[in-house]
């Protein structure tokens, strides 16, 4: 088991690494730096007394390399996301994002109102505006536009885009069936491809159905899949986590990426003991999440248990609940993963 990331982050040589001393070897470390690492010490035991191997921060099999970021190295990604409505926003975000010194941005390509409804409506918020009447294809324009803007802002930089577009089912802002939603999506995967640039992953939901198709279409499209499952009310049991993960590895998805909702610390702790098990158990890297105030923990330290990616935020509202800024996340790491 590698303690290094724990170890480092020590600052007295020759102390027990599975303690943050108090003493004044301790004192350049600020009080909530101690918290943290005191919890994902507790943590990590816990979970290493009910029998779960903790990776701490081992390379994965089949890493995923896009541009210059890289999932399942020895340290987490940082992915700031959009939440512009228009093209013009989410480019402005990715600046902003770029600045902090993220790794990559996630374009949420369903929060972004269709111009026309917007003018009409003077609505600016995309998940009510969204058309569901749309064509597949007018959706995929819509995304690529965005795609595009956002690529061009990051050109250079070599931050890759990773493309995600969330339906209502699992809290984002496109609302429509399953059957729109692949269309849409197989649309943009094809047309985002031919465009070297525009993004270099999408998101694809399990639970919507069709993923290995939706895989075969990304690779030839020259694309990685980021599987995705989401719940915004709860912590699914650990059978039902550990499957989900599995089955986006068995249909061909380069990243399974998982974020739950806790009740508490009981279901963080669940949270982590399944992204643990699941870094042991599959070749790609493991994204797991637990959303809001109870969850932030996995938000600085998911490294330590096997997550390759974190979403953090850089100066606009957050995608998801409990992100915290860039810099904060930052830290965090260097303190564990050092
Ligand atoms: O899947 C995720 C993770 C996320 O929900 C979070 O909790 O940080 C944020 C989303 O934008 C992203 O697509």
């Amino acid at each position: 088991m590698n303690t290094d990331g724990i170890r480092a982050a020590k600052p007295a040589a020759g102390t027990d690494s599975t303690e943050v001393p108090e003493d004044s070897s301790s004192a350049g470390v600020p009080a909530d730096r101690r918290a943290v690492l005191r919890e994902v010490q507790d943590l990590r035991a816990r979970l290493e007394e009910s029998g779960i191997a903790v990776p701490g921060s081992p390379a994965c099999a089949r890493p995923a390399t896009w541009r210059r970021a890289t999932l399942g190295g020895p340290v987490p990604m940082v992915a700031v996301a959009t939440t512009g409505a228009d093209a013009a926003a989410c480019a402005e975000q990715a600046r902003a994002a770029r600045r902090a010194g993220a790794d990559l941005v996630e374009l949420r390509a369903d929060l972004l109102t269709a111009p026309e409804v917007a003018a009409a409506t003077g609505c600016k918020r995309a998940a009510t505006t969204m058309p569901a009447r749309w064509a597949p294809q007018e959706l995929a324009g819509l995304w690529l536009a965005a795609a595009r803007a956002v690529g061009a802002e990051l050109r250079g930089s070599g931050m890759p885009v990773l493309l995600t577009v969330r339906t209502a089912a699992e809290g984002g802002g496109l609302d429509v069936d399953d059957v729109t939603y692949r269309a849409a999506l197989a649309d943009v995967i094809e047309r985002v491809g031919r465009e070297c640039g525009a993004a270099a992953a999408v998101d694809a939901e399990l639970a919507r159905g069709d993923l290995p198709r939706l895989v075969r279409l990304a690779r030839r499209a020259g694309l990685d899949v980021v599987a995705s499952s989401h719940d915004f009310a709860a912590t699914p049991n650990d059978v039902e986590m550990l499957r989900r993960l599995h089955a986006m590895q068995d249909a061909g998805a380069a990243v399974a990426k998982l974020a739950v909702t806790p009740a508490g610390p009981a279901d963080v702790e669940r949270l982590v003991g399944v992204a643990a098990r699941a870094r042991g158990e599959l070749d790609i890297p493991v994204v797991a999440i637990a959303m809001g105030e109870a969850g932030v923990l996995t938000r600085l330290a998911g490294g330590v248990f096997g997550s390759a990616l974190t979403f953090a935020t850089a100066g606009s509202a957050a995608s998801a609940p409990g992100q915290l800024p860039v810099a904060r996340v930052r830290e965090a790491l260097a303190l564990l993963h050092s």
